[in-house]
């Protein structure tokens, strides 16, 4: 790679991870991936400049979005916040037997012209459509590489023959194979799911070689804390951080929640005094 593109990935990477290389980044695809049923809760944040300027205004690091959304609200996204474009999705619509493969919805181009600083693609190891989400992603990557931007992988193991060998995704042996997969592919960030244990997470963040590994969040927890705490053993872990949905948008007032998890990433709080801190509890 030579030095115009080396220092172009590196310049953007810095606008997502913070000096002690950890980041906290907001993700916002679950209209698409999930249906807008996701922000029932609290409507008004389906609006994503609404909540867009809420995250932003609690000090997160990054957003994530197709590009729909981000031409929508990624002006909201101020130049000081990362914005990471992700090219490929999927509906819960499709049938069954589609749902392990993601399919491409936007290009490269596209994502630098909205002022992209990162683009993220997924790839469903072991799923039996493995081979095409390779490929998207390898096309992706490379492009992205030769204009000087870092690529995100969603590393996430799914497939019939993960269930009957390792009886669930998050089992950390395959999800430290999905991470190094994405490090073996080009990755320059993984995000991917928690196995369960520092221990076992710690194996993953091993396994990925140096490329920052990101929890992936999940479903929303109805005490914050619990949510704190688990984002806690990541870093302990030595992960890089976390890309958060519902956990924000699915809440009120995301953002003394926002301030508590920062707190946790980049000052090493204990979760129960962050929450304290920020008044969650
Ligand atoms: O990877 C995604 C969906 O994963 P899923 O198929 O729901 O397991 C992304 O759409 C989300 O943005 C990501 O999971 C982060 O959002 P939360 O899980 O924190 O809501």
């Amino acid at each position: 790679m030579d030095a115009y593109q080396n220092v172009g990935i590196k310049r953007r990477m810095k606008r997502f991870f913070r000096r002690d290389g950890r980041a906290l980044i907001f993700a916002m695809d679950h209209g698409f991936e999930h249906g807008p049923t996701d922000f029932e809760e609290h409507w008004e944040h389906v609006n994503p400049r609404i909540i867009i300027k809420k995250v932003v205004r609690a000090g997160i690091d990054g957003v994530m979005m197709l590009p729909g959304l981000a031409r929508a609200a990624g002006i909201d996204v101020k130049p000081n916040v990362g914005l990471m474009i992700k090219l490929t999705s999927k509906t819960n619509l499709r049938p069954k037997d589609d749902q392990l493969l993601q399919s491409q919805l936007g290009f490269v181009e596209d994502a630098v012209k909205l002022g992209a600083d990162a683009i993220a693609a997924t790839v469903y190891w072991g799923s039996p459509q493995e081979d095409a989400m390779m490929r998207q992603f390898a096309e992706i990557a490379s492009y992205a590489h030769d204009l000087g931007f870092p690529v995100v992988q969603f590393a996430y193991p799914r497939g019939p023959y993960i269930n009957e060998k390792y009886g669930r995704k998050e089992d950390y042996r395959v999800v430290m194979y999905g991470a190094r997969a994405a490090v073996e592919s080009g990755a320059d960030m993984i995000k991917t799911y928690w196995t369960g244990s520092r221990e076992t997470f710690a194996k993953v963040v091993d396994a990925a070689a140096g490329v920052p590994v990101l929890l992936s969040g999940g479903a929303k927890t109805d005490n914050p804390v619990d949510f704190l705490k688990l984002v806690w053993d990541v870093i302990e872990a030595g992960g890089a951080g976390a890309v958060v949905g519902r956990n924000i948008f699915q809440r009120e007032d995301p953002e003394p929640f926002i301030k508590a998890l920062l707190r946790v990433v980049h000052r090493n709080e204990d979760p129960e005094e962050a929450a304290k801190a920020e008044g969650l509890l």
